[in-house]
């Protein structure tokens, strides 16, 4: 995947606003459940450098989800048709549902050298991974304790019975990709989590090869000495 060439930005944790860097794709992947969705929603909300990748899907809204917002909710045909035109950056199959991220909004806000979240499964993460490794951080986010999974699935309360049941047989196969990831939190405390995954993206951000406008920045710095 060709990615576009970042441009100025500012994010907290850039040594100068001058700088500018390459923006980077975090992902976070878990078993159903595990609590991805609310470490976002907490992230976002604390965090102006970082955009969520609002991916489509062909599966059903669930009750207070928002189109456009939690999901671009598609029908089977026309998410065909997005693969079929090479609109994706990554797509899957996933609990019988097909799932995709559509790749012109990303382009946009990677170009403009802002930070990208990702809620997908390994098989995205996967096909990120091959086309973008420099540019990808990836998180993976277990739970306590499979009990502790099951429950949080219920007290969602947003699935039925027969939903959680699939998804609690799909999450051992899930958990089984944790090794790949750059990244492996325990999400017991949502707080914590939160912390963590911040602490991950701030350190990420000063990796050296993404700070694209250090080599002209230390150029500076010498020429005044
Ligand atoms: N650390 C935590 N302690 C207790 N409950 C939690 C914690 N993290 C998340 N939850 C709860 O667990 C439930 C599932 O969380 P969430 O929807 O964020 O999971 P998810 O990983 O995004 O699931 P999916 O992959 O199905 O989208 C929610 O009711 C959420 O409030
Ligand atoms: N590969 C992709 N996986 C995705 C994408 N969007 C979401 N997901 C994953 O699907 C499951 C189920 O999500 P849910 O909202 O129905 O509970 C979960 O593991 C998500 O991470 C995507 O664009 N690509």
């Amino acid at each position: 995947m060709a990615l576009p060439s970042p441009q100025s930005s500012a994010p907290s944790s850039a040594p100068s606003k001058d700088i500018s860097r390459r923006g980077l794709m975090l992902v976070l992947s878990s078993p159903s459940g595990a609590g991805k969705t609310t470490i976002s929603r907490r992230l976002l909300e604390r965090d102006s450098g970082i955009t969520m990748s609002v991916s489509a899907t062909t599966r059903a809204m669930r009750p207070g989800e928002v189109p456009g917002v939690d999901y671009h909710f598609i029908d089977l045909p026309r998410f065909d048709q997005m693969v079929e035109d090479g609109e994706f950056l990554e797509y899957a199959r996933v609990f019988g549902n097909c799932y995709g991220t559509p790749r012109g909004a990303v382009e946009e806000a990677l170009g403009a050298g802002r930070d990208v979240l990702f809620d997908i499964d390994w098989q995205g993460t996967q096909q990120l991974g091959q086309n973008a490794r420099d540019d990808l951080v990836s998180i993976f986010v277990l739970p306590p304790s499979g009990e502790e999974l099951e429950r949080r699935l219920h007290s969602r309360a947003q699935d039925s019975a027969e939903v959680i049941a699939g998804r609690m047989a799909k999450a051992s196969d899930e958990i089984s990709h944790w090794a790949e990831y750059d990244y492996v939190i325990i999400n017991r405390d949502v707080e914590q989590s939160v912390a963590a995954v911040t602490a991950i993206l701030h350190a990420e951000r000063l990796r050296r090869r993404r700070q694209v406008g250090l080599p002209q920045f230390v150029k500076t710095v010498q020429a005044a000495l």
